[in-house]
């Protein structure tokens, strides 16, 4: 018999052998099942992870009362202009480049007014890093806006950087690297640089939606080293088929705690593309049968990304030694962010 062809679709594994077991032979099976799968598609599901569902509903009601306050609360917490690394509020339009009025924003941070045809990249979010982070500092909203959100978004951050450390970890032990290359890799991992974004993307009336020219958000990859993504139950993610170039696979939500994990640009860029970064958009759902309007959606990525000045190039050691010579370059991280920060803000 020939060898069997790789398993199609996105793979979904169940990680907790990661989490709570010591048993080296149960954790080397998983570690060589999730770079399996990561290195067919870029992208596999999550489960077992150790966060449990009530800790992910607790942070969908949380960002759903963020986005309900009122666009002048949010707004206090603008995201700044330039190529800055991702912290506080961007309104409908803001991180994709068509032109609005402050006024045309404004009224519709909330739901698409049913008159509202202009295309735009129709999602409003929240970015936060680590309060400990010494450069780019976070932009909260004011306290009495939303009690207790602060709080909640810092012990949430660090609870999902704990597990992508764990995650990332067992990425970077599968792939059989040397050690130096692995020490330095972890080493520009501190934690702090990683980002928790909430993201609201509204409903609208269906006759308002020119589907060939708006979506809730257009195929990209992600630059960090990968991506946590939690979704509530309304569909909309769709990740690149590696297997069948140019055509997508929907990110289901049938499980609720499932996560999506996406290898981002420096995971590719540092594997020497053995770990490809994810293709990946957000599509917006036709309405229910009877409705008129089309189901919003709330989600949460949690992007894992190495320190600025650390530095990031193909390994060809383990694993990576099969790949080519010399398709990646090496830079900084700040370089790579800057490059890519120039086409969305
Ligand atoms: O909302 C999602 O499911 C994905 C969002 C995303 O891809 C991003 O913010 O980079
Ligand atoms: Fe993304």
């Amino acid at each position: 018999m020939g060898s069997l062809p790789p398993p199609s679709g996105i793979q979904t594994i169940d990680i907790s052998p990661l989490i709570n077991s010591k048993d080296p032979v149960a954790r080397k099976a998983k570690i060589d099942e999730l770079v399996a799968a990561i290195h067919i598609q870029g992208a596999c599901g999550l489960v077992g992870h150790g966060i449990k569902i009530d800790r992910l509903r607790e942070a969908f009601k949380w960002a759903q009362k963020f986005f309900d306050l009122p666009y002048e609360e949010k707004a206090k917490a603008n995201h700044p202009n330039g190529i800055v690394p991702h912290r506080g509020y961007s309104g409908i339009g803001r991180e994709k480049c068509l032109i609005y009025t402050e006024e045309e924003l404004k009224s519709m941070s909330g739901e698409l007014a049913a008159n509202a045809r202009k295309a735009l990249d129709f999602k409003e979010h929240y970015d936060t890093g680590s309060d400990g982070e010494l450069v780019h500092y976070n932009l909260w909203i004011d306290e009495h806006a939303l009690p207790g959100f602060r709080t909640w978004a810092q012990g949430f951050y660090w609870e999902m950087e704990k597990l992508s450390r764990t995650v990332l970890q067992a990425m970077i032990d599968g792939l059989g690297v040397d050690e130096e290359a692995k020490k330095d890799f972890m080493s520009i991992h501190t934690g702090h640089q990683n980002g928790l974004r909430l993201m609201h993307y509204p409903s609208a009336h269906e006759s308002t939606i020119d589907r060939s020219s708006l979506t809730w958000c257009p195929t990209h990859t992600d630059f960090t080293t990968y991506t946590l993504l939690m979704q509530d139950e309304n569909q909309g993610l769709e990740i690149e088929d590696r297997l069948n170039p140019g055509t997508f696979l929907p990110a289901t939500t049938e499980v609720e705690d499932r996560m999506y994990l996406t290898i981002g640009d420096f995971g590719e860029i540092w594997s020497n593309g053995y770990l490809p970064a994810s293709k990946h958009r957000v599509i917006i759902p036709r309405a229910a049968d009877g409705s008129e309007v089309t189901p919003k959606r709330y989600s949460m990525p949690y992007f894992i990304t190495p320190a600025e000045d650390g530095i990031c190039g193909p390994q060809y050691t383990g694993k990576l030694a099969s790949g080519p010579r010399g398709k990646y370059k090496t830079s900084t991280i700040k370089e790579h962010v800057e490059f890519r920060m120039k086409f969305q803000y």
